[in-house]
């Protein structure tokens, strides 16, 4: 085949031989004929007749000294493949076909499973090279004449037969010996044969080979490297087409390990920019792949974990999952609790409504009417919250009448209570702090009771309150709503039973559940620093069991639970859910709102109170994460802001109203807009509190804030919108919606890209081969071209191309060809630098 087309000259074989061209002549020259030239090309009688000779002249001593010469000299293997090859092109049926062939693995063996093809040619010239090399000129004095000995003792050369073993029509009846003078044995191999067993020997090299292996790792990678390269070339040598196709599949396969080298660590979510990145791949490929997967998302869409490594592996990396592991998540258990451990808990409730309808008559009658027996003789301590005991089953109420700590503690994330009572005085009705109070516990999502006090008073109309209620969307159960509305008088004492059962009823209904067998946790319902005590805390245990002697974290105090006193002033050990405890022993007095943990390490607590007192001041700066009209825009384009809620103030109720349906009617596919408080006056403390908890905007009409709202406001970052027109409110807020308030910009820059190569192309114009130094060069992006620090120019880009495909972005690290718009006059050396304008608000 192929094969037969390589001639083998004088001059190469001696160059294998490390001979002389002469030597190799006057060696020829013993076997008659003409005499030869150094470009002659050989026959196989005279390169058999030439290996014999040297072979028969480069006896080793050892077989050890034989193999370390012989590992090393691999390098020749390209020449070995070729030169003996040709000729059997001419002398197709010469006995003694020095084949290269086939092939003994004595030397290849570091690879696993050779082909034997590939691995003689390999082996084969290292050994006659090491032949030639090391025993040679001792051999010579010893034996001077060829042919001498009948028995040849070499391993080169064994080799080369090893080959014709492999190959039957090849044998050439060849008679080696080989005297193995470390083994201290003699072999005859008689290949004259038509089959050689050859394998019992090359296992023998084998193993040698082996154990030098292990002496010399770095011999081992190399032959390997060179068995693979010639490999690679004998394929060349042969059809085209195979040798394309099995390329193609090696090449493949290569590939595929190196990606899968690449490990890549993918967060529960992640941009398809990044994992693009990540995988060190183009975003389009990641694109390509999620379109295989179904999944259409933009450069600049999150995909969740799942599909990023599916793309992943498609793309042949390893995943592994990015976990980022906070103090905080090390130290607070967040786990579910499993449904097995959840029992039943009491409901908490807070009790709400006007300005003296009886909100606190109404708590002081239920506790005092209520206390066990086995509490009998506890002094009542107001400690923020208490717990009572109706028909066997327990109630927490919170002692702080009025929505404002409720909604205090809302504002920091605490949601505490289960049941809101509504308290009206069936003598006054409605009031505005009646109508505040109902949008805070709607907002909150708590179930509300309405509690129609002073029944006893006379002017006490019920009906009147009940159609009141309607307005507000609370529907009473009479009149086929699903709000329960208990008459009671906090005087008298008359229908508090009844609450305390309908309060008992909804908890039912809501399945109140906690797990008692875990850490604490739940939420500061009170503080403050007591001259002896210190730091004074009323807690409210929503999980877990609070434990004397427990490591708490609140906010950002922490300490060890010192005493833990419950409502009626008695010092007990352990509080399950729902139950209200005093506690001293915290460093710091924490703020009523703030969550507490009862931790089991208290050093990492305490390093997480240092974090979150840093994230605290960080927080400050970052006030503008409320939403505001200013950042509306951005809010609804990020997809944060599925609703708009805001509060209107107005002068008059009309205006209220009228604001209202405006502002409502704003509602787009974006966003919804929805007023959840509306009411005359000025902007109070407690519009800002429900802002602030329900990240709502403040719209208020002939109204101003008082000074303490206005400094709450602006120490939460409430935006507060006064306007003296509906119809500017409405504009303002519409422009806002669609991010036309008055935008500024400012440039982000995103790349810096050097310009490498200039091609001048027709029709295309000035193309700059460039190199993107850092960042990530976009399509849109524009270009500022610098030349040795000074702007050149400024432009944008026409084209961004990877290779001849066109790129929605280049990172750093690749290459880009680049054209700009107008600007043509780019030198090798500029410095592009890409940017963008972003849209910005004060
Ligand atoms: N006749 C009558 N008077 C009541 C009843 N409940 C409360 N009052 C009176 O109404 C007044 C206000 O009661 P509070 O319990 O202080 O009302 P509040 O809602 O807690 O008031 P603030 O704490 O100011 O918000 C007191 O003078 C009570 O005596 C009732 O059922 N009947």
């Amino acid at each position: 085949m192929s094969m037969k087309t390589t001639k083998y000259k004088l001059s190469d074989m001696a160059k294998d031989l490390k001979v002389t061209n002469n030597d190799l002549i006057e060696c020829l020259g013993k076997l008659g004929g003409e005499p030869k030239k150094t470009q002659s090309v050989l026959t196989p009688d005279e390169i058999s007749y030439v290996l014999e000779y040297y072979t028969q002249n480069n006896q080793v001593d050892s077989f050890d000294a034989f193999y370390a010469n012989n590992v090393k000299p691999v390098k020749e293997e390209k020449k070995a493949d070729k030169k003996p090859v040709k000729a059997e092109k001419k002398e197709k049926k010469a006995e003694k076909k020095p084949e290269p062939k086939p092939a003994p693995k004595a030397e290849a063996k570091p690879e696993p499973k050779p082909e034997p093809k590939a691995e003689p040619k390999v082996e084969k010239k290292p050994e006659v090279k090491a032949e030639t090399k090391q025993p040679a000129p001792e051999q010579k004095k010893k034996q001077p004449a060829p042919q001498k000995p009948a028995k040849k003792k070499e391993h080169g050369v064994r080799q080369q037969l090893g080959g014709f073993s492999d190959k039957k029509e090849a044998s050439g009846g060849y008679t080696i010996s080989e005297d193995n003078d470390s083994f201290g044995t003699q072999r005859t191999i008689d290949t004259r044969g038509s089959y050689i067993e050859l394998d019992k020997y090359n296992e023998k090299y084998d193993n040698l080979a082996n154990s030098k292996q292990n002496k010399s790792k770095d011999n081992f990678t190399k032959k390997q490297k060179l068995t693979q390269k010639s490999q690679q070339r004998k394929k060349q040598q042969f059809s085209h087409k195979k040798e394309t196709e099995s390329e193609k599949l090696r090449r493949l396969e290569l590939e595929r390990a190196r990606k899968q080298q690449l490990k890549v660590m993918i967060p529960d979510e992640i941009v398809v920019s990044e994992l693009a990145s990540r995988l060190k791949v183009t975003a389009t490929e990641v694109i390509k792949k999620l379109m295989g997967l179904g999944v259409m998302a933009s450069i600049n869409e999150v995909v969740d974990f799942d599909t990023a490594a599916l793309v992943a592996e498609e793309l042949g990396a390893k995943v592994e999952k990015e976990v980022h592991v906070t103090i905080e998540e090390r130290l607070i258990e967040t786990d579910e609790d499993p449904e097995e451990s959840l029992q039943e808990r009491c409901p908490v409730v807070v009790v709400m409504g006007h300005v003296d309808h009886g909100k606190t008559s109404i708590l002081d009658r239920i506790r005092n009417a209520h206390v066990t027996d086995t509490e009998a003789g506890g002094i009542t301590q107001h400690i923020g919250a208490y717990q009572v005991e109706y028909q066997g089953k327990k109630i927490t109420f919170l002692d702080t009448p009025g929505h404002e700590a409720f909604t205090a503690m809302r504002a920091r994330g605490a949601n505490v209570t289960d049941i809101a009572i509504l308290v009206v005085a069936a003598d006054d009705g409605i009031m505005p702090q009646t109508i505040e109070s109902i949008n805070h516990a709607k907002a909150a999502g708590v179930s509300i009771i309405v509690a129609i006090n002073k029944m006893d008073k006379e002017g006490a109309d019920p009906d009147r309150v009940k159609q009141q209620l309607t307005e507000q969307s609370l529907v009473v159960e009479e009149w086929g709503g699903d709000v329960i509305a208990v008459p009671v008088s906090a005087k008298t004492g008359m229908g508090i039973d009844e609450l305390l059962e309908n309060i008992l009823l909804v908890a039912e209904v809501k399945e109140l559940k906690a797990n008692p067998d875990r850490l604490a946790r739940g939420t500061v319902v009170e503080a403050r620093l007591d001259k002896g005590k210190g730091p004074v805390a009323t807690l409210l245990v929503q999980n877990g069991t609070l434990k004397s002697g427990d490591v708490i974290i609140a906010g950002t105090s922490v300490g060890r639970i010192r005493t833990m006193t419950n409502d009626k002033g008695r010092s007990i050990k352990e509080a399950g859910p729902s139950t209200p405890v005093e506690i001293t022993g915290l460093g710091e007095v924490p703020s009523a709102g703030d969550v507490f943990n009862a931790v089991a390490d208290e050093k990492l607590a305490r390093e997480l109170v240092e974090q979150r007192k840093h994230e605290a001041k960080e927080e400050q700066f970052q006030q503008h994460q409320k939403v505001t009209l200013d950042n509306l825009f951005s809010q609804i384009a990020e997809g944060e802001m599925k609703e708009l809620p805001i509060i209107v103030k107005a002068d008059v109720q009309g205006s209220v109203e009228a604001v209202k349906q405006s502002l409502e009617k704003l509602s787009n596919d974006e966003v919804r807009v929805k007023v959840i408080h509306g009411g005359v006056g000025a902007v109070s403390e407690s519009d800002v509190m429900l802002a602030n908890a329900s990240n709502a905007i403040i719209v208020g009409f002939n109204v101003r804030p008082d000074p303490v709202a206005k400094q709450n406001a602006e120490q939460s970052g409430v935006d507060i919108r006064l306007y003296r027109i509906i119809y500017d409110a409405i504009e303002e807020i519409t422009d806002a919606m669609k991010g036309m308030l008055a935008p500024k910009y400012r440039e982000v820059e995103t790349a810096r890209i050097e310009v490498r190569q200039v091609y001048k192309i027709s029709n295309v114009g000035t193309v700059a081969g460039s190199y993107v130094l850092d960042g990530k060069v976009g399509r849109n992006n524009e270009i500022r071209v610098v030349r040795d620090g000074i702007v050149i120019a400024e432009d944008k880009m026409s084209s961004l191309k990877r290779f001849k495909d066109d790129a929605k972005e280049v990172a750093a690290g690749f290459e880009c060809g680049i054209t700009l718009e107008k600007f043509t006059d780019i030198k090798e050396g500029d410095i592009f630098e890409a940017f963008y304008m972003e849209e910005y608000r004060d």
